[in-house]
């Protein structure tokens, strides 16, 4: 993997806060008739060092059965995290998605306990150039009832950015972008692999972090009839960092179990927001109908970053001129 860093760049670019902020929001906007409201670009002073990615070159964490991970530290440079954390946030919309599960005659409700959001599709099927699903290997519009739950929606800009450098550097090629929001040390995401059919055999996850420092917490699966995991493998904790990116490939997804446990509030933490974002590769139709059943859900209710009130409000639309 090449080192791809700041130092081949003429001279580091000295911007002032404020006016990279401005320039960002005064760049192109990402539409499409499934969005809420439109997501801006990144920008370009954001956009030309999230360019120069990655920040360092990959830890290869592979010393335990079964376990296949590169860890970045950080993959984005340092000096714009905060302002990509905060776009980010202030600029992608989320929801807070519940659902009924069934165990046996008991159904329960199930709270996501994290805003969340997700954009793609699966291979059978591509967005064209004015945002129109059509066949991936023809080029033609897809059967209408291809999507029967959900409305799927295009990547935006700022988040292909990131997608398309993460598919350069690690090789692997992925159609879908899921977002995590925890908004503070409450919210969190159980123990679980991301090892679903759709998905394929060994897929290659890549996975985020911006804002608030979580541990990310990794354990082999027992064993078939439930037995200790194999011997050697020990739990793993991984303090990600704003910037870090951990790749999870080959075996592991289908041997391992990830988490981002709750946690209690340090003293003196001045914003404990952290978003996650994962990009994978569905590769087919249920993929998709999975991903928005639980990422977007059907409630209706966006949530959207509110600055004054430091919160994710329910979003009641554009404010009309009175
Ligand atoms: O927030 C994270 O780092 C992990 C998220 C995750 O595991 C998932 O969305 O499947
Ligand atoms: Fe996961």
């Amino acid at each position: 993997m090449s080192k791809r860093t700041l130092d081949g760049f003429l001279g580091r670019p000295t911007v002032a806060k404020k006016q990279r902020l401005s320039s960002t929001l005064s760049g192109n906007i990402s539409t499409h008739p499934t969005y809420p409201f439109p997501i801006p670009h990144l920008g370009q002073e954001l956009g030309d060092v999230v360019a120069f990615s990655p920040a360092e070159d990959a830890r290869v964490i592979n010393d335990q059965p079964d376990l296949d991970l590169l860890y970045f530290q950080p993959f984005i440079q340092k000096t714009i995290v905060d302002d990509l954390f905060q776009f980010l946030r202030s600029q992608l919309f989320f929801y807070r998605v519940s659902y009924k599960i069934k165990r046996g005659s008991f159904e329960t409700q199930i709270n996501t306990p994290r805003f969340t959001t997700v954009f793609g599709v699966d291979e059978s099927s591509r967005f064209n150039e004015t945002g129109d699903l059509v066949e991936n290997a023809t080029k033609k519009p897809i059967p209408k009832d291809r999507y029967k739950n959900c409305q799927p929606r295009p990547i935006p800009d700022c988040l292909d950015v990131l997608r398309k450098i993460t598919e350069g550097c690690t090789g692997n090629r992925f159609n879908f972008c899921l977002v995590n929001y925890y908004k503070d040390g409450a919210d969190s995401i159980s123990y679980h692999s991301d090892d679903e059919r759709f998905l394929g055999p060994d897929p290659a996850i890549a996975s985020f972090s911006f804002g608030a420092k979580r541990d990310f917490l990794m354990k082999h699966k027992p064993d078939k009839d439930g037995a200790a995991v194999p011997p050697g493998s020990k739990p793993l904790k991984l303090p990600l960092d704003s910037g870090d990116m951990v790749l999870m490939r080959g075996r592991t997804q289908s041997n391992w179990l990830h988490s981002i446990p709750k946690r209690a509030l340090k003293s003196g933490e001045s914003d404990k927001g952290r978003i996650n974002i994962t990009f994978r590769r569905a590769m087919v139709v249920g993929g998709t109908e999975n991903y928005y059943r639980y990422n977007v859900g059907s409630d209706g209710v966006v949530f959207k970053w509110d600055d004054a009130k430091k919160d994710m409000l329910p979003w009641k639309g554009d404010e009309k001129d009175p």
